[in-house]
């Protein structure tokens, strides 16, 4: 690829002629008929290109809007490299309030913060207004530490900035309502060759009086009509993760859980809660004027908690509990249309919780179940303190009063201390196999390639993955867009997500993708955690992220449910070696090569005990309280068979 920059490239590429598939009738009215806004205020931000009849429909970004034309290929020109360039210095973050956050605390995954303000995003205009919570020393932890938050100053400002008052146009988008018939709504993909060797993995559960987990779903004791949705679902038998989360919720106890990625922590934290709506009877109905929903369940980006209500919806199907689905960049109007038609089970993005609360549309008396999913995630830097402020909200039952469920597959040692405040004491915790850990059935490769070699390396290897869906993870918006422009340009067709993309766009761009009409997706990490999409056969970190979590979850978008995958990562020596110690451990755990230069690299850079690094305790693999009985079980055996405690081995100081 020659002596490049690309950042150069990307504030000013001289591209134009690509057509990026996932821009085809970017222009066209939507399902509610409201277009694409091009008033003033997202000016610069989309243009429409004319480039003759052959391409009627092209657009660029305001990154690429120069006004200039552009050219062919143009990836050659170089720049001065400049203190502020994010990714070349490995700078993960890509959200609005970019500067502040690249340190600390706020390290940890997730890079592309999903604000949920409902604001029109135009890339970047609003990065100034964005300042981030700073650091207090009221003794906050969310404040008190270095670096500082994702850049909501409150979320009232958010929430009014909701009604375009001062951030930004109103957002008029509505998404298309899902598929109503029962074959879309209990459509799913087959488990995978390896789903029953979950039966081996280790299981620790700690606290006391720990409820025997189940292995089948009779002894759940669900009602018929759940039965018949699980059946429907196509499930037969319990993940690990489910055998011991059912029982303990149906139990009524708080609980955290970490089990590896695409492992079924969604129906784990479902099917007991709607079990317990309907054994109690709901109070919210279409005919009350308040809304009070039971079950509020939180995450950190609106295409996950959308899939999250898709599968409330599969398994309420036919039943009278109700649930809804609200996230930022769609209209205020439609989440609270939505909400007034009943509402039990609210599925939420945080700042479109916290806006319609304090808009008062829901009440928040009935709730008595919180679920956190992603857990580490709500409860970092950046959604902490929406959390603590959802749960110190006027109405809000104490935890003492209601059910608080925490899932990841990831829990870093701070976060789990931070959880206390939202768990009753006695919480549970459950680790199914290593907290942390890879999925195994992630094939992991890591191979060297500095920057500027990447982009050759990437399009050799999608030539040879032909059609097969891959998801290529960049660090940066910008790179995303300049990414996916590239491969349209080698003849990929590819599609992107970001949070700087419209809220139709990413749907969109998800549809092409889920559809395989655009096989690869290049994505920031807003689309790291969560996402289910059939088929991803491959994930590759075009760039590494910063904290070994984002890894994790980054390639868990393949090898789900027993189904195999393959990742690889680029590897830059450059930028990437503050990873170099976690990346060893991560593979090694999870049973891969582990190549010699990568390792010779983790020595050198070697830190004691990883603190200080991209997390913690980096391998916390178990509950941080200490003196709380710990069981671990081999889940082949039912729960008679204790094997050996991976605490020994681990750091329980
Ligand atoms: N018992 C089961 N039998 C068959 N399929 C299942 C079962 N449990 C879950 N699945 C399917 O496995 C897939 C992954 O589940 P899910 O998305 O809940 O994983 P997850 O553990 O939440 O992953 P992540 O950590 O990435 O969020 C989904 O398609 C889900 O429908």
């Amino acid at each position: 690829m020659g002596d490049e920059d690309w950042e150069a490239e990307i504030v000013k590429p001289h591209v134009s002629s690509y057509v990026p598939v996932f821009e085809k009738d970017k222009f066209s009215s939507g399902a509610n008929g409201d277009t694409i806004n091009r008033t003033s205020a997202s000016s610069g931000m989309y243009q429409e290109l004319d480039d003759g009849p052959a391409q009627p429909d092209h657009f660029r970004r305001s990154h690429f809007a120069s006004g200039r034309s552009l050219g062919n290929r143009g990836f050659s020109n170089k720049f001065e490299e400049d203190d502020t360039s994010g990714f070349l210095k490995g700078s993960n973050n890509d959200c609005e309030d970019n500067q502040t956050q690249n340190r600390g605390f706020s390290r940890r995954g997730g890079n592309e913060c999903d604000h949920d303000d409902g604001v029109q995003r135009v890339g970047g205009l609003f990065s100034s207004k964005r300042t981030a919570v700073s650091g207090t020393g009221n003794g906050d932890p969310y404040h008190s530490r270095s670096g500082s938050g994702r850049g909501r100053d409150s979320w009232k400002s958010e929430a009014e900035g909701e009604a375009g008052d001062i951030q930004g146009p109103k957002v008029t988008y509505i998404p298309p309502p899902p598929p109503e018939d029962e074959d879309s709504i209990f459509a799913h993909y087959q488990t995978g060759i390896n789903f029953d060797k979950y039966d081996t993995i280790l299981v620790e559960v700690s606290g006391h009086d720990v409820p025997p987990a189940i292995l089948t779903f009779e002894e759940a004791n669900l009602c018929q009509t759940l039965n018949n949705n699980i059946a429907k679902a196509g499930y037969t038998k319990l993940t690990p993760v489910q055998k011991y989360s059912i029982p303990i919720i149906l139990a009524g106890r708080d609980m955290m859980a970490c089990a590896q990625t695409g492992s079924g922590k969604t129906a784990a934290f479902l099917l007991p809660i709607l079990a317990h709506m309907m054994r109690d009877g709901i109070t919210a109905s279409r005919f009350k004027e308040l809304q009070e929903p039971e079950c509020i369940i939180v995450a950190p980006t609106r295409e996950l908690i959308n899939q999250i209500y898709l599968e409330a919806r599969k398994f309420s199907y036919g039943t009278c509990v109700r649930a809804v689905v609200i996230y930022g960049g769609t209209q205020l109007g439609h989440s609270i249309r939505q909400i007034v038609q009943g509402c039990n089970v609210l599925c939420a993005t945080p700042g479109r919780l916290m806006d319609i609360i304090s808009k008062e549309k829901i009440g928040l008396k009935q709730v008595k179940y919180l679920v956190l999913d992603e857990a580490d995630r709500m409860l970092d830097m950046g959604f902490g303190p929406e959390m603590k402020k959802l749960i110190s909200c006027p109405g809000m039952p104490t935890k003492e009063q209601r059910q608080t469920l925490l899932f990841s597959a990831t829990f870093p040692e701070e976060i789990q201390r931070l959880a206390g405040e939202f768990l009753k004491s006695d919480y549970l915790f459950v680790a199914v196999g290593q907290v942390g850990g890879a999925c195994r059935d992630v094939q992991q490769t890591v191979l060297q390639v500095g920057q500027y070699s990447k982009r050759e390396k990437l399009v050799e290897i999608l030539q040879n993955t032909g059609d097969e869906r891959t998801m290529v993870f960049v660090e940066t918006k910008k790179k995303a867009d300049f990414i996916a422009t590239f491969l349209c340009q080698e003849k990929v067709s590819t599609t992107s997500i970001h949070g700087d993309r419209e809220q139709r766009e990413r749907e969109q761009a998800l549809g092409d993708f889920r559809c395989g009409k655009c096989p690869v997706l290049v994505a920031t990490s807003v689309a790291a955690r969560g996402l289910d999409i059939e088929n991803v056969q491959h994930v590759i970190n075009f760039d590494l992220p910063s904290t070994i979590d984002e890894y994790v979850h980054r390639i868990g978008r393949t090898g789900r449910c027993g189904n195999t995958g393959r990742a690889i990562s680029f590897f830059d020596p450059e930028s990437d070696n503050h990873l170099a110690q976690a990346l060893v451990k991560v593979l090694s755990d999870a049973q891969q090569d582990v190549p010699a230069w990568l390792e010779e690299i983790a020595f050198s850079t070697y830190v004691s005990g990883f603190s200080g690094s991209t997390r913690g305790n980096v391998f916390a693999s178990v509950d941080t309280r200490k003196n709380y009985p710990s069981k671990s079980t081999l889940n082949t055996a039912g729960f008679s068979s204790p094997a050996p405690n991976p605490v020994d081995e681990e750091s329980w100081d």
